[in-house]
């Protein structure tokens, strides 16, 4: 995996997530500061086998290429609305999402609609097995981010994060058959897949199916680094909006989105890894430390989810609607 900003390329983290945490420390340092200023960073030796990844891929293939009124019996004017069509997000991008922690039973229920009860088990047992392995991933990185706040920080994780719950996207990214008729958002032959945002999580775990790349982040300064996925690498992690609140700002909410330059399909899975609707978010004093401002209100974690939504009208974040526009202290 690769980030590169037009010729320049930027070295951001790498956790080899294989490693006891004891064995981390020596890189904390270099985690903490990556995600201070870019909320982004890569994990290795993430135990997700080539043969699931394969499987993954196919999946979404097959899902994908129903016909739109098939999978229209999923969105969002259906009971289940688990299918986001195109025209929601942006023209080019659709997904289906999937919620855990009983990802079989969720995946099953939108199968059994999609596939019209002629599926084999194998597409919920796939996103079963996916579901999990992002759970336990996502529970050992948020041990690993609060090491690298401080010592001592990790005991924060049966308080604050015992309860957090996961749910999955497949998306599909379909650019327009001739790109440069629609390339006028940005520069010459691309156009957005997916608009620039912040994810509501604490983190996602983004695997990025196939080569095509286009995920970017945007660096404080405002400039755009691709994340171009490397053969059998496509994992990345970004932190979220709660993780930033509840850190008091030491971990930084990514600022990212995707864009297509090739003219082909692009397939990716995002795993949301969330705080409890009812929780209340608020930095430790602690993590916010003696002498330092607070930069948040405490705020119940569904209305902050509620605010997005109505500001949005069901799209994707607009880097305008923010937790700091919600809850920030001026
Ligand atoms: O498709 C990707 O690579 C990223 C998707 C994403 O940012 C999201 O679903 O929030
Ligand atoms: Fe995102």
């Amino acid at each position: 995996m690769m980030v590169s900003e037009s010729q320049n390329s930027v070295k951001l983290h790498t956790l080899d997530i294989s490693q006891p945490l004891k064995h981390q420390s020596s890189s904390l340092s270099s985690l903490a500061e990556t995600c201070r200023t870019w909320g982004f960073f890569y994990i290795t030796n993430h135990g997700i086998s080539n043969d699931l990844h394969t499987k993954l891929h196919s999946i979404s293939k097959d899902l994908f290429s129903l016909p739109s009124e098939t999978k229209l019996k999923l969105g969002p004017l259906s009971s289940t609305r688990t299918y986001t069509p195109p025209f929601i997000a942006s023209p080019f991008f659709e997904s289906l999402r999937v919620s855990g922690p009983n990802y079989v039973a969720s995946a099953q229920s939108s199968a059994d609609i999609l596939y019209d009860q002629h599926n084999s088990p194998l597409f919920s047992e796939i996103l079963q097995e996916y579901g999990s392995k992002m759970e336990e991933l996502s529970k050992k990185i948020v041990e690993i981010l609060l090491m690298s706040l401080g010592d001592g920080f990790e005991k924060k994780y049966e308080s604050e994060f015992k309860n957090c719950h996961g749910y999955l996207r497949i998306n599909n990214y379909t650019p327009p058959e001739s790109l440069e008729d629609h390339g006028h958002d940005h520069d010459d032959d691309q156009v957005e897949g997916l608009g620039i945002h912040t994810d509501m999580s604490c983190v996602t775990i983004v695997y990025q199916l196939d080569e095509t790349g286009g995920l970017q982040v945007r660096s404080k300064e405002g400039k755009w680094m691709d994340i171009t996925p490397c053969e059998g690498t496509g994992v990345v992690v970004n932190i979220g909006d709660m993780l930033q609140a509840w850190s008091n700002d030491k971990l930084r909410s990514s600022e990212h989105r995707v864009v297509l330059k090739q003219p082909k399909n692009r397939y990716s899975v995002a795993f949301f890894w969330c705080f409890e609707d009812d929780k209340v978010v608020l930095a430790p004093e602690e993590v916010v430390g003696e002498g330092n401002m607070r930069m948040y209100e405490p705020f119940v974690c569904l209305d902050y989810l509620k605010f997005r939504e109505n500001n949005e009208r069901g799209k994707f974040e607009k880097v305008g609607f923010t937790v700091k526009d919600f809850a920030g202290i001026k």
